[in-house]
């Protein structure tokens, strides 16, 4: 629960998990209310993300909502100089750069929204997301289902035999999986 319009403003919210455990969705159902809210919000994802939209933040399940791409998390700085409220997505695809973007915005009193992969395929923590899960007030760990037993999934298993760490996708090339399906898989038992 997030209080919309607090007295003391400026904090940082990391919405994480695997593929398909509804981070986009949830980073959506924030940012909406923020607007219904009436509070000046502003959406960026980096812009290496063209899977579903170049300008827009989609869910799978083809929920949108208005964003920008940018290069790097600098950018982000530049864009931000009279918002309440921003929302990053993918933000695992950042530099390290965005830690101390998120810092920055926060500290000035706005409430940063940032969703992304913690870990990558192979079950590493992804890029600056866990400097910014620790720098932030509020973790949210979402789930998806396991397509493999149906438990909690939070593993995003790769199909392809890509070994590049950034590969874009959906259910083409990923499926979430659980802890359990994810090691018999490692050890070759599947
Ligand atoms: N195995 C699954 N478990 C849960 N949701 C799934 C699964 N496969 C597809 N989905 C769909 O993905 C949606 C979540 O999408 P999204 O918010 O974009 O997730 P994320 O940003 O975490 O990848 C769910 O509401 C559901 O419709
Ligand atoms: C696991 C993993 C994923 N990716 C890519 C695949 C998608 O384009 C995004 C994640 O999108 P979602 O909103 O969380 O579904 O990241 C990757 O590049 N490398 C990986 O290891
Ligand atoms: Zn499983």
């Amino acid at each position: 629960m997030f209080l919309e319009n607090a007295s003391q403003k400026g904090w940082i919210e990391v919405i994480c998990g695997s593929m398909f455990s509804g981070k986009t969705e949830e980073l959506i159902r924030r940012l909406r209310r923020a607007q219904f809210a009436n509070l000046r919000v502003e959406i960026f994802k980096p812009c290496v993300d063209t899977r579903y939209s170049d300008e827009e933040v989609v869910s799978h399940d083809a929920h949108a909502i208005r964003s920008t791409p940018v290069e790097s998390a600098q950018n982000i700085l530049l864009l931000t100089s009279d918002v309440d409220v921003v929302g990053i997505d993918e933000a695992q695809f950042f530099d390290e750069g965005i830690v101390d973007v998120c810092r920055a915005l926060a500290d000035s009193g706005v409430r940063v929204i940032a969703a992304g992969l913690d870990m990558d395929y192979t079950g590493k923590p992804f890029g600056p997301m866990p400097a910014l899960m620790a720098t932030a007030e509020y973790v949210t760990k979402v789930h998806a289902i396991c397509v493999r037993c149906g438990n909690l999934a939070h593993h995003s298993h790769r199909l392809t035999a890509d070994e590049k760490q950034v590969m874009l996708g959906a259910q083409d090339s990923y499926e979430p999986i659980c802890r359990h399906c994810f090691a018999r898989l490692r050890a070759g038992k599947e």
